[in-house]
């Protein structure tokens, strides 16, 4: 407008009028200039933050208040969490966008106010505008089901880069020698991800093309019209040096809100499963007022008629199955691979509910009880144990956070874990910072099972006290220790809340002092009975334990 200003007034010999059009004309200048590099340094400002401070947490606590892991298993869930891993940032700037977009629209909008002073048939060009954007949009959303649509693959293809690159793993793949072939596998699963997605980006583009195209001929259109007015002396020169401007703030501004659009729809990419989780955890969150855990254990854990299947599969691993932990009493597990040994203990720990059949505390259905108060008097070390690295100290703290920081709480659960050696070999002692990742040192797969074994030692009063294959990375000395240091414990639990202690073993040395031993195959229990019952059984049993202790005895 002060463009146009100055040119008509000093073209009618307004000198006055004509500088102080200039001086606005500069200072909108300026402003045009200030405004958009703040606006930048402010999103990312806000941006960093709301996703740092706010959302990632957020998500994490979404998904630690599911009340099994159930979810784990659902591939819908997993897509999910696969567009949302480090999406947050991305998901605040697209929101931030939304704004830019509206204003973006205003600004349009201004410019095709300024066009039709000049001549009211150049205001189509906004409907040209806006048909532009909607094709833009369109192929935007096509980009979006794509990404979540292959969403699968890139997860195989992070799977697979994270296996070749891991040190735990790259081992075994290095000496097998099939490095060659996992990169073909991720490549495929690469590529299958990438063909869906570069096609949708390319008929994205095709979109935005057309639309863009589209505006073009428009737009010229309407210019040769302003300069056919000017022509027949019904516009100014004022009037079309005022259009040209329009024109190419126009262009910049479709183009920006395009981009803008564009942005602020990927967004959209990020909020669909951000809803979906959110109202997944809603629905799968412990709701209802559930009785609390018991004080102590007075009769036991009961399954009766226990069945369960894993989600997404049709033979159960658990079924029909009935026994009684008594309270107070050491119970081993054994079995075959795949019997169903460690599924017991999910169920236990209601890590899932079974399909038919009840579980029993003391009585009371295991599905009534709170699932945290329960949880919360369970203690648990399983096979697949975890490497937390952080400090050592803190590593065996998260096994009751309450207590984390009492040094005597520690330092029994490290005594428990036999793990005083490996304590005294670190350079800082429990100060020591763990994982080279972390410029701290590295432990053996023995060593760090004792960490795991050290953590579910840190509860004093569990009523559920679970060792899955505990000494299955250690050697003879340290699992003879630990055996005992538990057996021990397993006896002082039991006097002081009626924990049941579940061990799950294939080494029949360590088990032979049980209060009950279960023998598991293919999901139901073939034999129970004591260490001495199950010899003079001859059954599965003797058979397993003859064959263990000959190789011993070989040995
Ligand atoms: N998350 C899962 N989803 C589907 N099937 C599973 C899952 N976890 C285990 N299974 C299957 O359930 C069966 C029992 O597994 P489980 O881990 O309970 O056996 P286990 O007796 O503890 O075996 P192991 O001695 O090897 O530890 C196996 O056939 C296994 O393939």
């Amino acid at each position: 407008l002060s463009t146009r200003a100055v040119i008509d007034q000093a073209l009618a010999g307004h000198s006055t009028e004509a500088m102080a059009m200039a001086g606005c004309a500069a200072l909108a200048a300026a402003a045009t200039v200030l405004g958009p590099s703040l606006e930048t340094h402010l999103s990312v400002i806000v941006a960093d933050s709301v996703a740092q401070l706010h959302l990632e947490p957020r998500i994490q606590r979404f998904l630690a208040s599911v009340e099994t892991l159930e979810h784990l298993e659902h591939s819908d869930f997993l897509d999910r969490v696969t567009v949302l891993d480090h999406a947050s940032w991305k998901l605040t700037h697209g929101l931030w966008s939304v704004i830019d977009v509206v204003f973006a629209g205003l600004r349009l909008l201004l410019l095709m106010l300024l066009l039709g002073t000049v001549s009211p048939v150049l205001l189509p060009l906004l409907v040209a505008a806006g048909v532009a954007l909607a094709l833009d949009q369109h192929g935007q959303r096509g980009v979006a089901r794509a990404e979540t649509d292959t969403a699968e693959s890139f997860r195989l293809q992070r799977h697979l880069f994270t296996l070749a690159t891991q040190a735990a793993t790259s081992k075994e793949i290095w000496v097998a020698g099939v490095g060659g072939e996992l990169a073909r596998r991720q490549r495929a699963a690469w590529d299958e991800a990438l063909v869906r997605r570069t096609a949708a980006r390319l008929r994205s583009a095709g979109w935005r093309l057309g639309g863009w195209l589209m505006f073009s001929l428009c737009f010229a259109a309407g210019l040769v019209l302003v300069l056919r007015l000017a022509a027949t002396g019904q516009a100014s020169a004022g009037d079309v040096v005022l259009t040209l401007t329009v024109a190419v703030a126009l262009r910049d501004s479709v183009q920006s809100a395009l981009v803008r659009a564009g942005v602020a729809l990927n967004a959209g990419t990020y909020v669909e499963p951000y809803l979906w989780l959110r109202d997944y955890v809603a629905r799968h969150r412990q709701t209802g007022q559930r009785l609390p855990a018991p004080a102590v254990l007075r009769d036991g854990i009961a399954f009766e008629g226990v069945t369960f299947t894993y989600p997404g599969t049709a033979r159960p691993v658990l079924d029909d199955v009935s026994f009684h932990l008594a309270a107070g009493s050491v119970v081993a597990i054994v079995g075959e691979f795949g019997s169903g040994k460690t599924s017991l203990v999910k169920l236990l720990t209601k890590f899932y509910t079974p399909d038919a059949g009840t579980i029993r505390v003391d009585g009371t259905d295991l599905s009534d009880l709170d699932t945290e108060a329960w949880r919360s008097r369970c203690s648990a070390a399983f096979q697949d144990f975890g490497r937390f690295r952080i400090r050592f100290a803190e590593t065996v703290g998260l096994g009751d956070l309450p207590h984390a920081d009492t040094a005597g709480r520690l330092a029994d659960a490290v005594a428990a874990a036999d793990a005083d050696g490996l304590v005294r070999r670190l350079p800082n002692g429990m100060d020591t910072q763990l994982g080279r990742l972390f410029g701290g040192v590295e432990l053996s797969g023995g060593q760090w099972q004792k960490t795991a074994l050290a953590r579910a030692s840190m509860r004093q009063g569990p009523l559920l006290f679970v060792l899955d294959e505990p000494t299955a990375s250690l050697d003879a000395p340290s699992e003879g220790a630990i055996l005992e240091r538990y057996m021990v414990r397993a006896r002082e639990l039991a006097a002081r809340t009626g924990a049941v202690t579940v061990i799950v073993s294939h080494r029949f040395s360590t088990i032979a002092g049980a209060d009950q031993i279960l023998v598991f195959g293919a999901g139901r229990i073939m034999e129970a009975g004591t260490h001495a019952e199950l010899l003079a059984l001859g059954g599965r049993y003797a058979d397993l334990y003859g064959i263990q202790a000959r190789a011993y005895t070989a040995n």
